[in-house]
């Protein structure tokens, strides 16, 4: 397996789409300067609300959009003009799937490692993923997620170095998005470079190496999910907690706190907490006989990153 390339180095790309007949025949700019590097053994998440230009971006990566700008390299090679031997070492799975709707998922499977030199073992692999309970369906008859599933084992099933996953947890239930969770982790582990795109930030916190925040076309941020967490400036903490309705919290001794009860009986104190903060909630509680019937408190997460670089949620 190579390595002496990063397996995805990406480099000021841009995207235009069009001419558009809604803008007056004007060309659309989806990507304006999206910049990142994939590299093998490891899990680069692309992070980014519906519609930020995650999708395109792997496109261009793989090969399959022209780009207007910048530079891409895939294996070390342009994927726009590279030919079938680039091609027989990625692995892609878009998100719609792509599949063809009357064939059952062993003999599509089978069809699928049979383009390729070194193939892993269909029966295997569809046992991996639970694919063989569904064998002698026919596609058009699959749910979201077995599809997701097939198409997942579609990409893998040649023995690919670079895997690209367009929303690999998309319409899975918990069950299939833990084998499917395991089973990219363990592929990083053998070395494979896995790209893949999300709007799930548990998704990205769960699997990813590395992650790249995309906002209206760009990356706005990039960083491991620790990095991009532990801004020490802003280290937000949340505590909650479930009491009686109605307490008036001691928000004169928490000033530099966000203290609020959201809904009744159920309190927030939100920012940089430190351990003091807590000594006077709890010493508060203790005064007023108060027994908390749930707490919690969480660190700043990636979507608390998120807001703080585009300004709203990513839901
Ligand atoms: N062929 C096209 N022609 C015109 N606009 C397009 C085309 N393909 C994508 N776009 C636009 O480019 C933007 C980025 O789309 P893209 O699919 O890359 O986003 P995404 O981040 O993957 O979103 P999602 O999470 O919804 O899949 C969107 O505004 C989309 O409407």
């Amino acid at each position: 397996m190579s390595s002496s390339h990063p397996a995805v180095e990406v480099s000021g790309l841009v995207k235009d789409f069009g001419p558009v007949s809604s803008l007056d025949g004007k060309m659309i700019r989806v990507l304006d300067g999206v910049s990142l590097r994939a590299d093998m053994g490891s899990v680069t998440a692309l992070l980014g609300a519906n519609g930020a230009g995650k999708t395109t971006t792997l496109e261009c990566a793989q090969g399959l959009q022209k780009t207007s700008g910048g530079s891409v390299r895939l294996l070390g090679e342009d994927p726009w003009r590279a030919g079938a031997p680039l091609r027989s070492r990625v692995g892609i799975m878009l998100q719609e799937g792509g599949l063809p709707p009357a064939v059952r998922p062993l003999p599509l499977l089978h069809h699928v490692a049979g383009m390729y030199a070194s193939p892993l073992n269909v029966e295997q692999l569809a046992a991996r993923l639970g694919i063989d309970s569904f064998a002698r369906t026919s596609v058009r008859r699959l749910s979201g997620g077995q599809k997701q599933r097939l198409a997942l084992a579609c990409a893998l099933v040649g023995n690919p170095e670079v895997l690209f996953l367009d929303e690999p947890s998309a319409g899975l239930d918990p069950q299939s998005r833990n084998i499917v969770f395991e089973l990219i982790t363990e592929l990083r582990d053998e070395g494979l470079a896995i790209i893949l795109t999300t709007h799930l930030l548990d998704d990205a916190q769960r699997l990813a190496d590395y992650v790249y925040i995309i906002d209206q076309g760009r990356t706005v941020r990039q960083g491991t999910v620790a990095e991009l967490t532990a801004h020490t400036a802003d280290a937000a903490r949340e505590l909650r907690f479930e009491a009686q309705i109605g307490l008036t919290l001691p928000a004169d001794r928490l000033v530099h706190l966000d203290v609020s009860e959201p809904s009744p009986g159920k309190y927030c104190v939100n920012g940089a907490l430190t351990p003091e903060d807590l000594a006077v909630i709890a010493a508060w509680w203790a005064e007023n006989g108060i027994l908390p019937a749930s707490i919690s408190l969480t660190s700043r997460s990636l979507e608390d990153v998120f807001l703080d670089v585009s300004g709203r949620s990513i839901r």
